[in-house]
């Protein structure tokens, strides 16, 4: 079964905007349509979702119909007659995640751990905040646009160009793994259009990552990610840990990858397999960012607490009383990417004499 109907566009000859407020105007249609092609699948297509193809955009998008079920069980009933959308309804619709992930403090061990010294840090009470939303349709929003919100900078790309860009690609990776060379060219070019004042060059990194797990995760669907963060950026408290982390879980949750319960409304701790997959894309997402991490800071970021790490082994450090840390933020610029690539060199240069400097801190620990 198959039904057509076409409905034609306006011209608004006197009176646009004015009629908002209660005054005549005058219109009339013009011969430009938009057609809309309603079918029921065949039997024999074992088409189980709902599916929308927006032509001119090139976009597809398709939600099983167990899924609007699903989504849609938690109201009680659902409108059938003209009016306007219920804010409950509207939510469901519009898909919305909020997810977040804590800076940290190494206690011992910074540097030394990315040289396969034990390090031992701790998860702090501030956090990046990413909020994942999927647009309205009425909101007409053909782009994926990051903001982040401290900085008061918007960044967005037409999710067509994102196509076009990736299109030379044969295929996007869709499992966490290192950004292949000529992915992150094109990244690196996407980035580029966006020419990022020399202020605030340090952030491209932070750009580099959203898209590439961005695209990885949800292709080139639109949507709008915002991202705030209780971090000073580039302090050495983990902000770009706690970026990737947050930023994972956001894209993973509203993915086919990990499923959360929809229906509670207080904050979810995920667990097992879901954590280690936010942690690996995290993990992937750090080494844009930093080159060779040690894998410390978004293992701090996703499990907590304070964990002693060596060499992507982790366990858990159990204190009986609370810790108290003061922290001071000295405001001095620093590059972790630099500083780490600064000590191995160090290490290529001076072996044994690095290497007791890093095994120093854990004489310490193991008399105390
Ligand atoms: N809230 C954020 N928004 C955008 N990018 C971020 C944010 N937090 C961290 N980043 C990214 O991480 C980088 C900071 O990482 P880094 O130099 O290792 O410092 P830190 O010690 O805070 O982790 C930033 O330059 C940026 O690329
Ligand atoms: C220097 C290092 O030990 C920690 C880096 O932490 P931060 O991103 O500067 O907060 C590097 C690492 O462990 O990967």
């Amino acid at each position: 079964m198959e039904v057509r109907a076409r409905a034609p566009g306006k011209i608004i000859l006197t009176g646009e905007h004015a009629v908002v407020h209660g005054s005549t105007a005058v219109a009339a249609a013009i011969d430009l349509y938009t057609h809309v092609l309603f079918r029921l699948p065949s039997p024999s297509e074992n088409h189980g979702s709902v599916e929308l193809e927006l032509k001119d955009l090139g976009l597809v998008f398709s939600w099983p119909s167990l899924r609007l079920e699903e989504a849609f069980r938690e109201m009680g009933s659902l409108p059938s007659t003209p009016g306007p959308c219920p804010p409950d309804y509207m939510q469901i619709i519009t898909r919305l995640v909020r997810a977040r992930a804590p800076g940290k403090i190494i206690l011992t061990g910074e540097h030394a751990v990315v040289h396969g010294s034990t390090a031992v840090a701790a998860a702090i009470d501030l956090y990046t905040h990413v909020l994942f939303r999927l647009p309205s349709p009425s909101e007409n929003h053909g782009s994926v646009e990051l903001e982040l919100k401290d900085l008061g900078l918007v960044f967005s790309w037409p999710s067509l160009r994102l196509e076009e860009a990736f299109r030379e690609m044969g295929s996007l990776p869709s499992t966490p793994g290192p950004c292949p060379p000529d992915y992150m060219q094109i990244i690196t070019r996407l980035v580029e259009e966006k020419n990022i004042p020399e202020a605030n060059i340090a952030l491209c990194s932070g750009l580099y990552v959203f898209l590439y797990l961005y695209t990885s995760i949800h292709r080139f669907k639109p949507a709008i990610v915002a991202v705030t963060s209780e971090l000073p950026l580039g302090s050495g408290l983990g902000s770009s840990a706690s970026y990737c982390v947050s930023l994972a879980a956001a894209l993973l949750a509203l993915s086919d990858s990990i499923s959360v319960d929809d229906g509670k409304n207080d904050w979810l701790t995920l667990e097992g397999s879901n954590l280690d997959l936010v942690n690996k894309w995290a993990f992937e997402g750090e080494k844009i960012i930093h080159g060779k991490p040690s894998g410390i800071d978004n293992a701090v970021s996703i499990f907590g607490k304070v964990l002693m790490f060596k060499s992507g082994d982790l366990s858990q450090v159990q204190c009986t009383l609370p810790l108290r840390m003061l922290v001071t933020n000295t405001n001095a610029a620093r590059n972790t990417k630099a500083l780490v690539a600064g000590v191995s060199n160090r290490v290529s240069r001076h072996l044994g004499a690095m290497h007791a400097v890093f095994a120093a801190p854990l004489t310490l620990l193991a008399k105390n």
